[in-house]
């Protein structure tokens, strides 16, 4: 099965540009949702993640302190890896199962680590939605109510605008308006139904 690679920085973009694929009837795997999937109360991450880090980390009802987790694993590095490699290996395995589930003419992985996971291994071709640093972060702090210095350094842990550019087959422009976004998916989603009936 034809298989697209959606990624991008935060607050590019990537929810909008697959909010657009799904209307036409593709199936998204959508690698936020299953990384929230993998630490629900009893999963085996989250189970980690309260042995290393103790009720800090855990929230009365038991879900994951989101809030108190971003904090520690964005200004410290060796426990942002720690933390991937307890979920990375597990997120993919589910992205692998449920991509293969997928009934649509082709299917599309949706992952901000895209390229840094090895998630790209897993799909076709890879699309970017790309969008200046600037605008990421007034995006993504105006939608979360986040502050603007925890977007950037969130954005230092991601790959770096120029290298995720020339490792894209195909880009996408954002930084005008969600039209101007969906007329560019659009040619795109003819080509990717194309290249889809060929190829299964
Ligand atoms: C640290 C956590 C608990 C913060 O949760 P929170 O609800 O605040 O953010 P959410 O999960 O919605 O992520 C928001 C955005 O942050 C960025 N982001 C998340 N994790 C990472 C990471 N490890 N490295 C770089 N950027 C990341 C992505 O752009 C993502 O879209 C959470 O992001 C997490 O568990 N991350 C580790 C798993 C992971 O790498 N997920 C990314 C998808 S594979
Ligand atoms: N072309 C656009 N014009 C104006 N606002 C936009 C445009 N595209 C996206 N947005 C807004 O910018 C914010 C970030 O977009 P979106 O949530 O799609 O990004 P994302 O790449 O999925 O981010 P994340 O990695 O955090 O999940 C959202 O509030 C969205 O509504």
């Amino acid at each position: 099965m034809f298989i697209l690679g959606l990624t991008g920085g935060i607050g590019s973009g990537k929810s909008a540009a697959s909010a657009f694929f799904r209307d036409a009837g593709i199936t998204v795997v959508d690698a936020d949702m299953v990384a929230r999937e993998v630490v629900e109360p009893g999963e085996p991450a989250w189970s980690a993640i309260k042995e290393r880090f103790g009720n800090d980390a855990i929230n009365e009802d038991s879900t994951l302190n989101r809030a108190w987790l971003r904090q520690k694993v964005f200004s410290e590095p060796e426990e942002r890896r720690w933390l991937e490699g307890q979920t990375h290996p597990r997120i993919r395995d589910r992205i692998t199962e449920q991509l293969a589930a997928a009934k649509s003419p082709y299917a599309i992985l949706e992952s901000p680590l895209l390229f840094e996971s090895g998630q790209c291994e897993l799909v076709t071709s890879t699309l970017v939605v790309d969008v200046p640093e600037q605008l990421q972060v007034e995006r993504a702090s105006n939608r979360d109510d986040n502050d603007p210095e925890q977007i950037k350094r969130i954005i230092a842990a991601q790959l770096p605008r120029q290298e995720r550019l020339q490792r894209a087959d195909q880009v996408v422009d954002n930084s005008g308006s969600l039209d101007e976004l969906y007329k560019q998916l659009s040619a795109l989603h003819a080509t990717y139904l194309a290249a889809s009936s060929t190829t299964s």
